[in-house]
């Protein structure tokens, strides 16, 4: 497997990524240059600089796509979840480097540093012109409360900063132990005297800042934006800043990066780094090596820590789980091979221990299963929940929190024009996946391998004959599962078998007086 880096990472990620893979550092690649190059590869390594766009992931062969950092936007994610392709980051380790990165632009700009500097290295010794504010007792609004800004809400309260905070998608639990005042917007931005963007760039943060913002704000404010270009406006920014309404400002990033020539470095009030946030050498090791590790995991099939368009498992049920997601994926994929008929709901249905758990990924691979076998291009645990709405299948989960010391069990129910089928299974001790149940027949069959599955009416001779007919075809009967609704009355029958069965030989079996029908099923 070839992996493409295509951004400055740490070696430590490189060696990571090297144990396991074929690797290419390329960090010189010109777009087009790029995308001449990417069908060669299973993954590509990026930080903020390469863009991977609609155009480079549909002309590529990819399978993962590694973030070495938090920021997916330099990624058309949407374009690489309807290929298929997953995408992983790496987004706790560089809060702390983006947090006190803040903190260093915040002080430079209140105590004008950098002018300072700048001034005293070219000879001026100007004490007069470099006059700051204090942080202590001013208002910080923080806005964005995730992993970054909880931590500089965290130490502004420990420099004597009033901290108010506007993030509507977090729970007032979440910062009730960080003093930070929870509030709307226009709130934040009215009492704040330093403001400071801890948002993702999103449909909804663009430009969320403008010229009526800065309005409402008062006269002298400081903006610190360590976040994303593209969050503020940057004309009204620029107006705002020449105006007096915003004192200072100190940015790290920019809608256009580099910013080549980019009117606010012009101002004498704006300070400004080129994208350093995340650039210590403590953060950058963490990030390259928890992308690599994903990068590796997801190449060999396994659940990866950090995925971005595909749903996680707590890592404290991780292992539990595991075992699930994949008899999910053969119970689907056990259902379509054995019923026809449009599928338009599937209600996966858990028991026992599962029910209590984040199970969002086993219904995902179930999903996966029942979609494997009828579609051109695979379904996988990123795509299937999009192919599945794509195709109108509505998807539900039920919790039955009953027994939940039990093991877990798992339902497939499955509404198509023809009729309503279930499939469930249960995984017993040692990792052992069993479907324990096929509509309301109950059997116990390992879901692997060739299986056989007759319906059938329960007399004697019929098992029998359908054994002559496979051994006479020198097919082998690895085991056999009976399950039956009443005495003599209707059974279905598993044989697992270690040899494909010829639609001959199925031809065979089907003509057997009293069998209504014989499906050979891969597992
Ligand atoms: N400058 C750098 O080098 C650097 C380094 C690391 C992270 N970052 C950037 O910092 C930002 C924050 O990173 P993080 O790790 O804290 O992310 P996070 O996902 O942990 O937190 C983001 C927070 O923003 C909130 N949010 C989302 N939309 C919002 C909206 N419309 N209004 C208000 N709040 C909203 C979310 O609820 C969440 O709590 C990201 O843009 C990231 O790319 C920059
Ligand atoms: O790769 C970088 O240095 C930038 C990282 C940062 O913007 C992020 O979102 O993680």
């Amino acid at each position: 497997m070839r992996v493409l880096v295509s951004d400055k990472i740490a070696k430590e990620g490189i060696d990571i990524l090297k144990s396991e893979l074929k690797v290419d550092v390329r960090t010189d690649l010109t777009p087009d240059q790029l995308r001449e190059i990417i069908k060669d590869y299973d993954a590509l390594v990026v930080r903020s600089q390469t863009k991977v766009t609609k155009d480079l992931i549909e002309c590529s062969n990819l399978k993962v796509i590694g973030r070495a950092g938090v920021g997916v936007d330099n990624i058309d994610v949407e374009a690489a979840t309807l290929k298929g392709i997953l995408v992983v980051n790496a987004p706790e380790g560089n809060t702390i480097a983006a947090c006190e990165h803040t903190f260093a632009l915040m002080f430079a700009v209140a105590r004008k540093i950098p002018q300072a500097v700048s001034s005293l290295k070219s000879g001026r010794w100007e004490r007069n012109k470099f006059t700051g504010v204090q942080l202590s007792g001013k208002t910080l609004g923080v806005i964005g409360l995730g992993r970054i800004g909880k931590e500089v809400a965290k130490r502004a309260s420990s420099l004597g900063m009033n901290v108010v905070g506007y993030d509507p998608y977090i729970a007032r639990e979440n910062v009730e132990n960080l003093n930070i005042k929870l509030t709307d917007l226009d709130e934040v931005l009215r009492t704040s005297d330093f403001i400071t963007f801890h948002v993702p760039l999103t449909k909804a943060t663009r430009r969320m800042i403008g010229e009526e913002q800065f309005k409402i704000m008062k006269d002298g404010v400081y903006i610190i934006n360590c976040a994303r270009g593209g969050i503020i406006d940057e004309k009204a920014l620029y107006d705002a800043l020449v105006s007096g309404k915003v004192a200072g400002c100190a940015l790290d990033v920019f809608e256009k990066e580099p910013p080549e020539d980019n009117p606010l470095l012009s101002l004498d009030n704006v300070i400004a780094t080129p994208h350093l946030g995340a650039s210590t050498a403590e953060a950058q090791i963490v990030v390259a090596e928890e992308v690599a590790k994903d990068i590796i995991r997801a190449l060999k099939g396994e659940i990866v820590k950090n995925p971005v368009n595909m749903v996680s498992v707590r890592p404290e049920e991780y292992s539990f789980i595991l075992p699930y997601i994949r008899l999910a994926e053969k119970m689907g994929c056990l259902y379509t091979q054995l019923k026809n008929g449009r599928i338009q709901e599937v209600e996966m249905i858990y028991g026992g221990r599962l029910a209590n758990m984040d199970v969002k990924l086993v219904t995902t691979a179930g999903i996966k299963g029942l979609l494997s076998n009828i579609l051109q291009v695979p379904a996988n645990l990123i795509n299937a929940p999009i192919i599945a709405r794509d195709r109108g299948i509505k998807i539900t989960e039920k919790k039955i929190k009953e027994d939940e010391d039990a093991p877990g069990t798992v339902t497939m129910r499955v509404t198509t024009d023809k009729e309503v089928g279930t499939i469930s299974g249960c995984v017993f001790e040692k990792d052992s996946p069993r479907i324990t149940g096929i509509d309301d027949y109950k059997i116990d069959l390992i879901p692997e391998g060739y299986v056989l599955i007759t319906n059938h009416k329960d007399k004697p001779g019929i098992v029998g004959k359908v054994g002559t007919i496979l051994g006479k075809n020198d097919i082998n009967i690895a085991s056999m599962q009976l399950g039956r609704k009443s005495y003599r009355g209707d059974a279905l029958m598993a044989l697992s078998v270690d040899e494909e069965i010829p639609e001959s030989v199925l031809k065979e079996i089907k003509a057997i007086e009293d069998l209504k029908d014989a499906v050979f099923v891969k597992l």
